[in-house]
């Protein structure tokens, strides 16, 4: 089985969505992709390059987030993400992400990740 290791890489690919846009997301007033949008693709795509060589009732959670947004996209666009695990720090793993529309990059940063029991992650959070 595949273990979890520097230079593994992801590929995700999806439609702008109308409710994606900072418009709805309630980021900026323009119909345009918004960034809180992007940055989830990005982390959806950081956790599905890991998540199937984690341990049973282990999962990853989001710790920080650096990134650009460097060009604007419409809905309907298509976009590709593309997240490489670049470093493992015990629990921490840090990714390397590109995201590109059909014309080209719009987004590249870094984005950490903390790999968390499921059960006992919920549980430690007060209610
Ligand atoms: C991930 C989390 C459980 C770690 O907490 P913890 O188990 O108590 O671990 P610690 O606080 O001892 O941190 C462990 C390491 O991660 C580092 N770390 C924790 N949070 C960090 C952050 N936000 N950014 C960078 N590093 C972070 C600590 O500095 C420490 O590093 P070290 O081992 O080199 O000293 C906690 O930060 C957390 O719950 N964050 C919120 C995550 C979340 O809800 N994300 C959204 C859902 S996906």
């Amino acid at each position: 089985m595949e273990e979890l290791k520097i230079g593994l890489i992801k590929k995700c690919k999806r439609e702008v969505k109308r409710e994606e846009l900072a418009d709805k997301v309630g980021s900026g007033v323009l119909k345009v992709y918004s960034t809180p949008s992007m940055i989830a693709f990005m982390e959806y795509t950081s956790e599905e390059c890991v998540n199937p060589l984690l341990e049973e009732g282990e999962t990853t959670v989001g710790i920080a987030v650096d990134i650009k947004h460097i060009k604007a996209t419409l809905v309907a666009k298509k976009v590709e993400c593309i997240s490489e695990l670049i470093e493992i720090d015990g629990k921490k793993l840090k990714f390397k992400l590109t995201v590109s529309d059909e014309d080209g990059k719009i987004g590249i940063g870094n984005h950490t990740r903390f790999i968390v029991n499921s059960k006992e992650f919920m549980k430690k959070i007060k209610k």
